[in-house]
């Protein structure tokens, strides 16, 4: 992207990463039925500046997280989530606040604030930020929550939660858990390939190709999840262009499909793609 260099943060500081890649994310163009700079996706109730707004609100909280990181970091890891969450859950309310009750980046508070906490923690126990031991820290500091909070709840009230009763799928949970195993796998070794926005447009379609993404299926079921998983396998595979993404866009909005899942993701694809 030409102005990437410019202003990206000149020293490691996740927080500052986190809220780059929200604002990355979202002027990525075009962006296969999610908002971008050049129309709402299959969205009627989001746009450009709604998520600007939320952006806004949201930023201060990553160095919150990571400042609860340090302070908890010499405390098991498995009561970390329980002291992160009230701060999570705060940040999720200013987003609300800021968009009249839009959901545009719950699962971004989530995976990017579980990023932030981690790397409080790592820096707190004095020691080198590097993807691996972040995504390490994250599993570790989310071991349990499937069984914990999808397994064991026979009652779904969230999408994620009815999604795993119904499908097995466990979300931006599992993902989590298992220290963003997509990003890892399918996106990260990839990075290079390519450069600019055609590489982020490449890890977005490599995300879209793989990720069990819940927004998918609760708008589409599993055919939804599917007909989006093969288009981006399908472009990867043929070749693709600007013209080619703007035509996937027409198709995901002609079937109120949104893969914000794979938003959120790549968020967390380019916070980790920075660090050694
Ligand atoms: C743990 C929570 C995130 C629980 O939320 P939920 O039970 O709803 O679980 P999921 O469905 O699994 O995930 C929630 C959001 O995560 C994103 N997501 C989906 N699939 C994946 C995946 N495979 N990997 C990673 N992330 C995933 C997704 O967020 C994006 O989409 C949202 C917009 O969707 P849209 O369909 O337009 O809007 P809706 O209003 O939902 O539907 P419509 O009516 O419009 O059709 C947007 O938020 C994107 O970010 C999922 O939505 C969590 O809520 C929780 O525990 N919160 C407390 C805070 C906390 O503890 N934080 C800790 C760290 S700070
Ligand atoms: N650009 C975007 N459009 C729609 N939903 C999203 N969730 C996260 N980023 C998004």
């Amino acid at each position: 992207m030409a102005g990437l260099l410019a202003t990206e943060p000149a020293v490691i500081s996740v927080p500052a990463l986190a809220a780059w890649a929200l604002r990355l994310e979202l002027d990525l163009t075009p962006k296969p039925g999610l908002v971008d700079r050049a129309n709402n996706g299959s969205h009627q109730d989001m746009d450009h500046a709604l998520f600007l707004r939320s952006i806004a609100a949201i930023t201060p909280w990553f160095s919150v997280f990571e400042q609860a990181g340090r302070e908890h970091a010499h405390k098991a890891a498995d009561v970390q989530l329980r002291l992160l969450r009230p701060a999570g859950i705060a940040c999720e309310q200013a987003m609300f606040a800021a968009t009249g009750g839009v959901n545009t980046h719950k699962g971004g508070i989530f995976s990017l604030g579980l990023l932030c906490f981690a790397a409080g923690r790592l820096q707190g126990q004095r020691r080198a930020l590097q993807a691996e031991t972040l995504c390490r820290q994250v599993s570790e500091i989310c071991r349990g929550l499937v069984a914990r909070e999808l397994a064991a709840r026979p009652q779904a009230v969230t999408a994620g939660e009815k999604q795993f009763l119904e499908y097995g799928l466990t979300g931006a949970r599992g993902e989590a858990e298992q220290g963003f195993v997509t990003v890892r796998r399918a996106v990260l070794p990839f990075w290079h390939q390519e450069q600019g926005e055609r590489r982020l447009q490449h890890a977005l379609l490599r995300l879209m190709a793989t990720n069990p993404d819940s927004n998918l299926v609760s708008r589409g079921g599993i055919a939804g999840l599917r007909y989006v998983q093969d288009y981006a396998a399908t472009l990867l595979a043929d070749g693709w262009d600007n013209d080619a993404l703007s035509e996937m866009d027409q198709a995901l909005m002609a079937r109120h499909l949104s893969p914000g899942g794979s938003a959120d993701l790549l968020a967390v694809a380019y916070v980790l793609a920075q660090l050694p």
